[in-house]
């Protein structure tokens, strides 16, 4: 309710006025409004920040920069780095990706070379393809970075090490000498976030700005380890499973709350010719598109609780040095971070289309969600790159389970127990546990495919690595059908302990149904090839899938509404809760800037000259074209 968190109208600002209105709304949200006794920007009110303020910065700074100080630092380096972060008087980014090269790491060229005379790194990028390009908060907000780059000592690499390096002046904000620093332009969304390039020529930074919780270098340049080097990688997965809530539940679900919405109100076009315009939600067609949707917001969202919380146990067990979990959590956050950004930004662009040509216009608030979700698929892991990382587990897991009963989220692929499905109606295959069975056997005989493709191969003289790029394919389906396996037996498991009314638990259960069944019905092949289901049962499967639509079709809108989200985050003229749509597009578009005159004089004076020769031959005063 405090005016100063109401949001202007976006789609009517230039993108400078975003980047500067985003950066006064989030600092009033977390320097004035929220604070309390206790609290620091990355705690439990960061997921309200992403809920509570359409459009906002310092993404990149409190999720990522700040838990990075916690990951990688001392305790004395946090005690110096963490405070000041998180009250914002310093503002930083994670500086890792670069012109040249983002998915492959060990492909990184900046350098920091340690000078034992003066006990300092010298930082270079010593090519235009070395300069980091992309980190959000790094064009004009941040005057810190923790850059990832390669340490050298006497000439011998040591690997990516993640170093504080100060890039602009704390009083005049301006770039520091050696610091080339500036915003990468327009993109297809995050306008107001200043994605950034910075290109580093001989910065000295002092030894001690080597995070060194993992590794450290001495005065006379002896390197020493420190712990499970892989936990240099640990930033990225602790993002990748926080963002699935952050990034691709939440947009989401407003989704599809302003296209169920829609389509409840939206009338267009006859079922029964004898009977009144409908509205587009009674079409089987657009149930079809919306609710299987409506129902990947709650798997994903269980699904993702799950991994926070295996996240956060694996966390307390480093504390310990613990490590072991590692492979596994990597595994499970590089493919739920892949296929649940996929089946996102998929579902959001399907919801988007479902609503005509309004689904086009900014008015809808759709075409922002959509723009910002495709980048889930891309950053923090390209997702082809995540889904093969979560293969290779899958595949030693696989080589694995033919010699040792294997147990967390792989114990299926030591499962030999019979599999097979005795459906015999369509309420068969809505049962949880037959869809979990079912998806279990998809993901272990996928995964047994592909490794046993690739064995064939390079039995047959194919070199490892090469059997591997050509069975990529088949590789990347194990792990969406792994990650399917997860997401549907965690929300079942879920579900079922769930403590809630029989009538709430009701519809979960069919949500989870339809999660399950749409996605053995657009993988339909994989379930037939593997022996899952005969031709039959697919048919069963379609059936129980367009049962249960019928059967959501009245709880649609007050399922949506469960979301709770305000008109003022939803920023959508088809989605407002009182459903008064046209009048609400009309008002949006007449304050468009477009309609501040009634004549837009800019482009009237080309056209003026045209306009009265037409008048003259209307008015007889003129000749008539030969046209
Ligand atoms: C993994 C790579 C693709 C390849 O790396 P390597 O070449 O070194 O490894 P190999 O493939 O050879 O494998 C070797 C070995 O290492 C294991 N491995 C690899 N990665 C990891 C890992 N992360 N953890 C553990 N182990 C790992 C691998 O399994 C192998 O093991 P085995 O030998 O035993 O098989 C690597 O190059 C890579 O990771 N590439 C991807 C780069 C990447 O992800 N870049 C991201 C840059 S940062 C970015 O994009 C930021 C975007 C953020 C945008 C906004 C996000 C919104 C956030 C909101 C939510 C956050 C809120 C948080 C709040 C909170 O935290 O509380
Ligand atoms: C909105 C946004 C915000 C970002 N924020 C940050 C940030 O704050 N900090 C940061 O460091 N970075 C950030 N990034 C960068 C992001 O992490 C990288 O873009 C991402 O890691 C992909 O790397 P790349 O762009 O170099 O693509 P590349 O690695 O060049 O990949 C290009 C394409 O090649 C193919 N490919 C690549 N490798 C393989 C492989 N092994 N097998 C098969 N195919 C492959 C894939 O199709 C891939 O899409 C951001 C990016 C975006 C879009």
């Amino acid at each position: 309710n405090d005016t100063s968190m109401q949001h202007r109208n976006l789609n009517h600002m230039t993108r400078e006025e975003r980047f500067s209105e985003a950066m006064r709304r989030t600092l009033y949200a977390l320097k004035v409004l929220l604070p309390r006794e206790g609290w620091t920007p990355v705690g439990p009110e960061m997921k309200y920040l992403a809920r509570a303020i359409k459009e906002f910065t310092f993404i990149i700074h409190a999720g990522v920069f700040i838990p990075c100080i916690m990951s990688y630092g001392t305790n004395e380096q946090i005690a110096k780095w963490f405070p000041l972060a998180a009250d914002f008087r310093i503002i930083g980014t994670y500086a890792q990706t670069e012109l040249g090269h983002g998915s492959f790491l060990r492909g990184l060229e900046t350098i920091a070379t340690y000078d034992r005379a003066n006990q300092e790194f010298i930082i270079n990028c010593p090519k235009i393809t070395a300069m980091k390009w992309w980190p959000g908060d790094m064009g004009k907000s941040a005057n810190h970075v923790l850059l990832m780059a390669e340490l050298v000592i006497d000439g011998k690499k040591y690997g990516m090490h993640g170093f504080m390096v100060q890039i602009r002046d704390l009083t005049t904000h301006e770039p520091l000498p050696g610091v080339t620093v500036g915003d990468i332009g327009a993109k297809l969304s995050f306008e107001s976030v200043d994605n950034g390039f910075l290109y580093l020529q001989n910065v000295r930074i002092p030894r001690e700005n080597l995070l060194s919780k993992l590794s450290e270098v001495h005065p006379d340049g002896t390197y020493i380890k420190k712990g499970n080097q892989r936990l240099m990688y640990g930033s990225m997965v602790r993002v990748r499973v926080n963002l699935i809530a952050h990034e691709i539940v939440m947009p989401l679900a407003k989704a599809c709350t302003i296209a169920v919405r829609y389509s409840a109100v939206r009338r267009q076009g006859l079922i029964n010719p004898s009977k009144e315009e409908v509205p587009v939600l009674d079409y089987v067609a657009q149930q079809h598109k919306l609710l299987p949707q409506v129902a990947t917001v709650f798997m994903a969202h269980f699904a993702a609780k799950q991994l926070v919380k295996m996240h956060h146990d694996y966390s307390l067990e480093v504390e310990k040095g613990n490590t072991s979990q590692l492979p596994e959590l990597h595994a499970l956050s590089a493919g739920m971070k892949a296929c649940l950004s996929e089946q996102g930004a998929a579902g959001a662009e399907i919801v988007r289309r479902a609503c005509g040509g309004h689904g086009y216009s900014c008015g809808s608030g759709l075409p922002f969600i959509v723009n910002r979700m495709l980048a889930t698929c891309t950053y923090e892991g390209e997702n082809t790159v995540m889904q093969l990382q979560c293969a290779r587990y899958l595949i030693k897991c696989a080589d694995q389970a033919k010699k040792d009963k294997l147990t967390g989220s792989v114990w299926y692929l030591s499962d030999f127990s019979n599999m097979s499905c005795t459906a015999q109606t369509f309420g068969d295959l809505q049962e949880p546990s037959v869809l979990v069975k079912l998806h279990e056997r998809r993901a272990k005989c996928a995964v047994q495919h592909a490794g046993k493709k690739m064995q064939n191969m390079v039995k047959n003289g194919t070199p490892a690595h090469d059997a591997w790029n050509m069975m990529a394919t088949l590789l990347i389906n194990a792990a969406r059908a792994h990650i399917m396996q997860y997401v549907v037996g965690t929300s079942v498991t879920y579900i079922s302990e769930l403590s809630c009314s029989a009538s709430l638990k009701k519809i979960l259960t069919q949500l989870c149904a339809l999660y399950a069944l749409h996605n053995i019905n657009s993988n339909c092949g994989d379930f037939v090839k593997f022996g899952c289901l005969t031709s039959a049962q697919c048919d069963l499967a379609q059936e129980a899938e367009f049962n249960l639509l019928k059967q959501l079709r009245p709880d649609a809108v007050g399922i949506v509404d469960s979301f709770d989200f305000t008109d003022d985050i939803l920023q959508s003229c088809l989605g407002a809760y009182d459903g008064n749509v046209y009048e609400r597009l009309f008002e949006w578009a007449k304050q468009a800037p477009m309609n501040k005159t009634e004549v837009h004089q800019d482009s009237y004076q080309y056209l003026q000259p045209y306009l009265h020769e037409g008048r003259d031959v209307l008015e007889g005063r003129g000749r008539n074209s030969k046209l």
